[in-house]
């Protein structure tokens, strides 16, 4: 039997750590026999990549990510799908396209690096106000160098998500564009609970209503 791969992807400070554990609670409650995980990975490769930015870049930074990424796909995300179980990942694929690219490194490049990778049955991208995730990453507290540079800096990542989105649905990845406005995470959550479920159906067995597309995603 094999488990389903969900993604949830944005800038920095949209509230995607927030809104991947109520959607994982959601989706438990439904009956979903959830793991949830997050890319960087809390390994020590992961942590490097993670709080290493201000001495890796461009090629390398891009490198240490993917190598991540199959480290995570080999050891966690395929034995939890093998498992039949839902992984939901905070951040992947999108992350790599949208923040490598701003660091210089050639979108084929890193679309050959991961070419590789499982392609998640879903990728949800948030997108919101750059202005408020920029200051809600601020307060959070800045660890590297993607984080830093003001609503300009955000801005910028913002369009690059939304760009990505349509990148990977033009791959064939099912992608979800979501911005989530002035909505609280607890809203959010419940919005996306409903596209999920028409993408992928049911905990039961139940088959998805819903065709694979770019939604929302423009
Ligand atoms: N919709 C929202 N409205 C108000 N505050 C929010 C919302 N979503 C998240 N927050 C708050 O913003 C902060 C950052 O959220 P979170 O860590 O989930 O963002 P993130 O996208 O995972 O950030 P990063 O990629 O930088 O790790 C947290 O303090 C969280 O409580
Ligand atoms: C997955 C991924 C991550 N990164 C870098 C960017 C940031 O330094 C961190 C993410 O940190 P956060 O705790 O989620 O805010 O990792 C990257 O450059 N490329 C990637 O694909």
């Amino acid at each position: 039997m094999s488990g389903r791969f969900l993604v949830l992807d944005g800038p920095s400070g949209v509230g995607k750590t927030t809104v991947t554990a109520l959607l994982a609670d959601l989706l438990a409650e439904d009956g979903w026999d959830v793991h949830r995980t997050k890319e960087p990975t809390h390994t020590q490769l992961g942590e490097t990549a993670r709080y290493g930015t201000d001495d890796y870049h461009g090629l390398t930074l891009a490198c240490l990510v993917t190598a991540d990424r199959y480290q995570h796909l080999e050891t966690e995300i395929r034995p939890a799908l093998a498992a039949a179980k839902l992984v939901i990942c905070d951040r992947y694929l999108a992350t790599s396209l949208v923040l490598q690219r701003l660091d210089g490194v050639d979108g084929e490049f890193i679309w050959a690096l991961n070419q590789y990778v499982d392609r998640p049955d879903l990728t949800i991208i948030l997108t919101g106000d750059p202005t408020r995730s920029r200051a809600r990453a601020a307060a959070r507290g800045i660890h590297s160098r993607f984080h830093r540079g003001g609503p300009g800096a955000g801005q910028q990542e913002r369009e690059r998500y939304a760009e990505v989105a349509v990148e990977l649905a033009e791959a064939g990845f099912p992608v979800h564009l979501h911005d989530i406005g002035e909505q609280t995470p607890n809203e959010v959550a419940a919005e996306l609970l409903i596209q999920v479920k028409l993408v992928l159906g049911t905990a039961c067995g139940q088959q998805p209503t819903g065709e694979a597309a770019c939604t929302n995603a423009s």
